[in-house]
């Protein structure tokens, strides 16, 4: 009986590891849930992996033309002029003066070489003077000497007439003059030069040329603009300084004037630049307001020290009429030194003289061009060898 209980039981387990043998494989067998799905950034593992290079040799073998990654170029260096050296450039522009070259050096002249020197004659040269914008004080003190000389010497070639004319004319822009320009910094602090002068008289053109004669001579530079007054203003000085790779400081459209030229002389101190020029509106002087205006730009900017120099840019072709309106400038402002531009478009260069004399302050620069180093330090012996067409040597022997 046990023995066959055994049997029995031996059986039944038989019979469930066989059952279960066909149960696990099924439940092996059933799929599992699907994963969720994760984006692949394809191109950025692009990238990572550089060019492709196995794609590339199976295009070499397959003959198909790969065209190459491409080049991306860098944007071009701004380009930093080098201004021309300003020594002699008086001399070089000489021929720029042929207008009024022809009333000094073939009207005077020829007025001199006649053979009679006689009371018309000495008249006609007083008007031909007159005509050249010198001025009637001028003219008359110029025209006088030169009789006196003339009759005390007994003068009579006309080379020795010529150069006692030259004398004379050089003696009437008084050559003692303190022509140079304070651009100099001080214990550290840049030199302020103030631009002033009527619209269109050419101040910020001024102002970029003079920056191109500092930057030649081996100074830093920075400029202001302010001139609020005319928007494209700021633009113009802007391209000026980015030829020579001088900084300008501009402020926002219509700003006040005063607070551009303090933030410019400012910065200026914080970046030790040599010299600081400040550009200011064309103003008409006859507008109180504007007026009052460039005097307080002076006044601003003299809390960070004082001006040293102030510069009236003067437009020669406007004539004795220019001169009237410069010399409401000097009672705002100090003008220390006269710029005469478009010297190259008139045929009254006299009108050096008259500046000169009516407001007794230097003309320190002059004009003869549109040409971004057409400025010249201003020499009066050389000018006036211009004006006659004189070679400086053959007058100074
Ligand atoms: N021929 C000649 N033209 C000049 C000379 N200097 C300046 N100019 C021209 O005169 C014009 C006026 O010059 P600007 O510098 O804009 O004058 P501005 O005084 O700043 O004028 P506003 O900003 O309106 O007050 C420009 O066309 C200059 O190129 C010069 O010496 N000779």
């Amino acid at each position: 009986m046990k023995e066959y209980l055994l049997v029995a039981l031996a059986l039944l387990v038989a019979l469930i590891l066989g059952g279960l043998s066909l149960v696990v494989p099924r439940l092996r067998r059933r799929p599992e849930p699907p994963l969720p799905e994760t984006e692949v950034d394809t191109r950025a593992e692009e990238d990572l992996a550089g060019p492709p290079v196995e794609a590339a040799e199976s295009d070499l073998r397959t003959g198909v033309l790969v065209e190459p990654p491409p080049v991306v170029e860098a944007p071009p260096l701004p380009t930093i002029e080098v201004p021309e050296p300003t020594a002699g450039r008086l001399v070089r522009l000489r021929s720029r003066l042929s207008r009024s070259q022809n009333v000094f050096g073939k009207g005077l002249l020829g007025l001199l070489s006649r053979d009679r020197l006689d009371e018309d004659t000495w008249e006609e040269i007083e008007d031909s003077l007159i005509t050249a914008d010198v001025g009637i004080d001028s003219t008359r003190e110029i025209v006088d000497r030169l009789r006196e000389r003339t009759r005390v010497l007994g003068t009579r070639s006309v080379d020795e007439l010529r150069t006692l004319l030259a004398a004379e004319l050089v003696n009437a822009l008084d050559p003692t003059l303190d022509r140079s320009l304070k651009t100099a910094p001080k214990e550290g602090v840049p030199a302020v030069l103030l631009v002033v002068g009527v619209n269109g008289a050419g101040k910020t053109t001024t102002c970029g040329k003079i920056a191109r004669v500092l930057i030649a001579d081996g100074r830093t530079v920075l400029l202001g603009a302010a001139d609020t007054f005319r928007a494209a203003a700021a633009d113009q000085l802007e391209t000026w300084g980015g030829r020579v790779g001088a900084e300008t400081v501009r402020g926002p459209e219509a700003a006040d004037p005063a607070s551009v030229a303090f933030d410019a002389v400012k910065r200026g101190i914080d970046t030790a630049v040599d010299t600081v020029l400040v550009d200011t509106a064309g103003r008409l002087q006859n507008k109180v307001g504007l007026m009052d205006e460039l005097g307080k730009v002076k006044r601003v900017v003299e809390k960070h020290g004082p001006i040293d120099e102030t510069l009236l840019v003067l437009d020669a072709t406007t004539g004795q009429n220019g001169l009237e309106q410069a010399r409401v400038f000097t009672e705002v402002v100090n003008v220390t030194g006269v710029v005469l531009t478009k010297l190259d478009g008139t045929a009254k260069g006299g009108i050096v003289i008259a500046v000169q004399r009516k407001l007794g302050i230097p003309v320190k620069l002059v004009g003869l061009g549109e040409g971004p180093d057409d400025l010249a330090p201003f020499d009066p012996a050389q000018f006036v060898d211009a004006l006659l067409g004189t070679e400086p040597l053959a007058r100074d022997a």
